[in-house]
């Protein structure tokens, strides 16, 4: 199995692009099913979670041509198989968003209920019930979702909760419903905006994406397109606390600070220099590094996917903060190990209080899921001495190229075997 060795203490300079957002790819690939013509994607990031989600829409039937630079071009026209079964959900919760355009093109789907995971439970209930009340028959069976619809209908859903997939499945289920859907404390995350902007190429009549009521009149059919996935904003926010923590100077290209608002607050709070253009970050740190509280929620507020990394940053900061999680109910994974290297940290409930220690001290460190192993890189790269990241399988999931990338910012990082 893959590790990551890291020998801490280098300052980060330079340039590097960041990729195309994994958590808008994902259900940008499944609008691909809403139709029979092609659709072509560019800046795919060359994800784990990518592989797994072309092989389960292949395993359905979908055409996949990807050249050498990730453009992906999907052809739906032939799916005889639409179910994603267990083996392949199981690797990726993301398989369940096949589900909306899958009952709204073929009238049936059958998908595997995603488990739980190292961050939480994380039921679909929310999922379920939108899709019921626009019409769908759904029953569990085996474990699986076995659902069936003859046309789904236009209706009017309200989550108790702000969920992001959720929000995106419903949003594709109802672009070729009969009549219109109104979605209401609709998810406002980046990535929904980005999947809305390529189902309105489609041919979808979407309005309020970006806010939390969302309003989709349904049509019969959606047409090919050629959309870009949108930058990826968790990955940008990685390498900003990177530079953040190791110190120089770090200019991000193919990174827009508008999708970034509460997390470059923070930095700024925690002592660093921020700066920006239409498509470009730069980074600077030269003072002390201070202690920042953060309290994760629905976006535009602090994205639960950069808590870690945060928690990482004010392990050496100066001061103590408090690091709050009201996403997910398990999502501290990261503590036990980053107290392997010298960190103080201490959680009670969903709050954990951070006292910033002088420096951290190498030590072998095993990742427990995606945005942990992020920020225990983080912390390796600080750290004295040398680092271990076992089990960077996570990491591979939604970090493209992490260790050519930290290294090309002069970070002394190798993969082995
Ligand atoms: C592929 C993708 O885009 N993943 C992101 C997405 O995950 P995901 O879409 O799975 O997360 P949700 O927004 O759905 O989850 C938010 C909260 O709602 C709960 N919930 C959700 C659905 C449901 O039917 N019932 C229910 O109770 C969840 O358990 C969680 O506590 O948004 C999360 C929150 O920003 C991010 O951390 C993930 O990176
Ligand atoms: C939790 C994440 O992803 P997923 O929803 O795919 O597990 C993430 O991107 O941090």
């Amino acid at each position: 199995m893959d590790k990551l060795v890291i020998q801490g203490g280098m300052p980060l300079n330079g340039e590097v692009r960041i990729s195309g957002a994994k958590n808008a790819a994902l259900p940008i690939l499944c609008a691909g099913l809403l139709t029979e013509q092609p659709l072509q994607l560019s800046s795919v990031p060359h994800l784990n979670d990518v592989t797994t989600m072309l092989r389960l829409l292949g395993h359905m039937g979908m055409k996949v041509i990807i050249d050498d630079h990730m453009n992906v071009e999907l052809d739906a026209s032939d799916i005889h198989t639409p179910e994603a079964p267990y083996e392949m959900v199981k690797t990726m919760r993301a398989s369940i968003l096949v589900l909306g355009p899958l009952l709204a093109r073929f009238g049936r789907a059958r998908v595997s209920l995603p488990g739980g995971c190292a961050i939480g439970s994380r039921p679909v209930d929310l999922h379920i019930k939108g899709l019921q009340a626009m019409g769908a028959e759904i029953h569990i069976e085996h474990g699986y979702i076995e659902a069936k619809a003859d046309r789904l209908k236009g209706a009017r859903i309200f989550t108790d909760l702000v969920t992001v997939t959720g929000t995106e499945n419903l949003m594709m289920a109802a672009t070729l419903a009969e009549g219109t859907t109104v979605i209401e404390n609709a998810a406002r995350e980046p990535e929904v905006v980005d999947l809305a902007e390529c189902l309105i190429k489609m041919g979808a009549r979407i309005e309020g994406a970006g806010t939390d009521v969302i309003t989709i009149h349904g049509v019969e059919k959606l047409q090919g397109t050629a959309h870009p996935v949108v930058c990826d904003r968790i990955e940008a926010g990685t390498y900003l606390v990177a530079a953040a923590m190791a110190g120089g100077k770090v200019k991000l290209t193919n990174a827009r600070a508008d999708l970034l608002d509460a997390v470059i607050e923070k930095l700024r709070e925690a002592g660093a220099e921020v700066e920006f253009d239409t498509n470009s970050i730069t980074i600077q740190r030269t003072g002390a590094l201070k202690a920042v509280n953060v309290r994760t929620a629905p976006h535009p507020a602090f994205p639960t996917d950069m808590q870690a990394q945060f928690m990482a940053m004010n392990t050496v900061a100066e001061g103590v903060a408090s690091v709050i999680e009201t996403i997910f109910e398990n999502r501290f994974m990261h503590v036990q190990e980053m107290r392997r290297l010298g960190a103080e940290i201490e959680v009670e409930g969903h709050t954990a209080i951070v006292r910033g220690v002088p420096t951290l001290e190498g030590a072998t460190v095993m990742a427990t899921d995606l945005r942990a192993s992020a920020s225990l890189v983080l912390a390796g790269l600080v750290a004295r001495g040398e680092t271990t990241i076992e089990r960077i399988y996570h990491i591979d999931r939604g970090y493209e190229r992490i260790e050519e990338k930290l290294s090309q910012l002069g970070a002394r990082i190798r993969r082995a075997h």
